[in-house]
């Protein structure tokens, strides 16, 4: 059962409770989403879903503020980090706005042997159900709306249950853009009615982005009822360093996509650091030393680089976590404590490969130190993993950036480079980080029909 409710993990207080929706409530929902799936989705042209699209993202621009005071409360994210999610999420409905008849024409297809034509056309499936993670509450439903709604899919939502107040909050914009009702309905549902929706015959496909728990059981229940699913799981992203022209550069891209973006909880930040022999001592001195001016600080306050963790329990959990990687073997060489869901910037170094707890996902400001001697062992250490989500290298030659990004199991591949996300790029990962791609022109074929039309000569 899960229960739905703003807790600010600054400063601990319960701010609204949320009544999860009884069945019949939920019912009207989702009777509501296919309803308008068959008098909305597939009777408007992909001009009119993209127009509305725009309207979508213009009232997020509008909102900002708002919406970011609204999820630095609900999960303790920084206020300013919280208007850069919103401005992403923006851009994302804007992206498919822009794009929805490109993406939607039909597409031609060479006949080698008949007369006539051929073509595919995408065409919208019916209601979908998304699942979605508390820690970028706004992009992470972005990117499964937008080209579902684009498309002409119906969405229904179940949010974190620490999100009620911004999961309203979408819910509600899309109704004031002009978008029907039952195009978007949020869902305050418990675990037990998901599992009895993703069985339903009316809806169609199920997105989740979560941990790996989540995603098998989602997939279980789907599989058994022939049911699509897009799967954005964990990760232990490395961060690999193998020649640099300025040190002080890559510490300080190795300490954002670690440490400055909310706090760490981000499943395609680099969690691993793998770093060549001739660097090492180097980099880890400029990252210890930066790291002591970081502390945990109040999400409010425009000023502040790291928040809290999202909960009390997430803070305790990574505690735990640091706790067995210690216990394995690990030294800790910065940080490495908690207070409330605050969680300090911590260190962590001669981790040993056997060390088990270290192949776990490090959902914080956590960052694990490996020093290898060649090329080759960065890449073995960095594949020695059940993940494969993100990626990043750093190395001052391309020959080398290329055989590295070659042999890298990972979905995504960052060279030189972090915080590269865009509205057109893929994402998404390989092995238990799950699988299927969002935004970009890759989304729109997850959850459409690609209906072929072949005309006789
Ligand atoms: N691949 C990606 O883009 C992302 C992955 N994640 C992963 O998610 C985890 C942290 O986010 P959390 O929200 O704590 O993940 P979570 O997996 O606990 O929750 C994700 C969503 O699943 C729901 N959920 C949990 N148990 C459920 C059940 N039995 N039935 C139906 N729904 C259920 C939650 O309420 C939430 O809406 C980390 O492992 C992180 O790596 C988080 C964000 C992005
Ligand atoms: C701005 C990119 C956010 C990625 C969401 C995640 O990795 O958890």
């Amino acid at each position: 059962m899960s229960t739905y409710a703003v807790v600010d993990p600054y400063t601990g207080q319960t701010v609204q409770e949320f009544a999860a929706l009884t069945d019949d409530q939920l019912e009207a929902k989702v009777a509501r989403a296919d309803e308008t799936y068959r008098t909305w989705g597939r009777t408007t042209s992909p001009a009119e879903r993209g127009a509305l699209l725009g309207r979508v993202a213009a009232l997020y621009a509008e909102r900002r503020e708002e919406l970011a005071r609204i999820i630095s409360r609900e999960m303790g994210k920084p206020v300013e980090q919280a208007g850069l999610e919103v401005d992403f999420a923006s851009a994302i409905y804007d992206y498919y706005s822009r794009n929805a008849e490109t993406f939607l024409s039909d597409e031609p297809v060479a006949l080698e042997w008949g007369e006539g034509t051929a073509v595919v056309r995408r065409t919208p499936v019916g209601v979908l159900l998304g699942v979605m993670p508390w820690n970028y509450p706004y992009y992470q439903v972005a990117r499964f709306a937008a080209p579902n709604l684009m498309a002409g899919n119906t969405i229904v939502l179940k949010h974190a249950a620490q999100c009620p107040e911004s999961s309203a909050a979408m819910e509600q914009i899309f109704l004031d853009a002009g978008l029907p009702a039952g195009a978007y309905e949020n869902l305050y549902a418990t675990y037990a009615q998901v599992d009895r929706l993703i069985a339903d015959p009316r809806i169609q496909g199920v997105s989740v982005t979560g941990s790996e728990g989540v995603g098998a059981h989602v997939a279980e229940i789907a599989g058994r009822n022939l049911k699509k699913v897009v799967l954005e799981l964990g990760g232990n992203d490395p961060f690999i360093v193998l020649s640099t022209d300025d040190l002080d550069a890559t510490v300080e891209a190795a300490l954002g996509v670690r440490f400055y973006d909310n706090a760490g909880q981000m499943c395609c930040g680099a969690k691993r650091f793998v770093v060549i022999d001739s660097l090492y001592d180097e980099f880890v001195e400029k990252m210890t030393g930066a790291l002591a001016e970081l502390t945990p600080g109040d999400p409010s306050k425009a000023e502040t680089a790291l928040g809290p963790l999202s909960s009390v329990g997430a803070a305790e959990f990574l505690e735990d976590q640091v706790n067995r990687v210690v216990a394995g073997g690990a030294k800790v060489l910065a940080g490495g404590s908690r207070d409330g869901a605050a969680y300090a910037p911590t260190v962590l170094a001669d981790i040993d490969r056997a060390n088990d707890a270290a192949r776990e996902e490090l959902f914080g400001p956590v960052a694990s130190l490996y020093r290898v001697s060649s090329e080759a062992e960065a890449v073995s250490v960095a594949n020695d993993s059940p993940f494969g989500l993100g990626s990043y290298v750093f190395t001052t030659d391309q020959a080398q950036a290329q055989r590295v990004a070659a042999a890298l199991d990972a979905g995504m591949v960052f060279v030189n480079i972090v915080g590269a996300e865009e509205p057109g790029l893929p994402f998404g990962g390989t092995k238990r980080s799950g699988f299927g791609r969002e935004l970009g022109p890759f989304a729109v074929d997850e959850f459409v029909n690609r209906k072929l039309i072949r005309i006789g000569g």
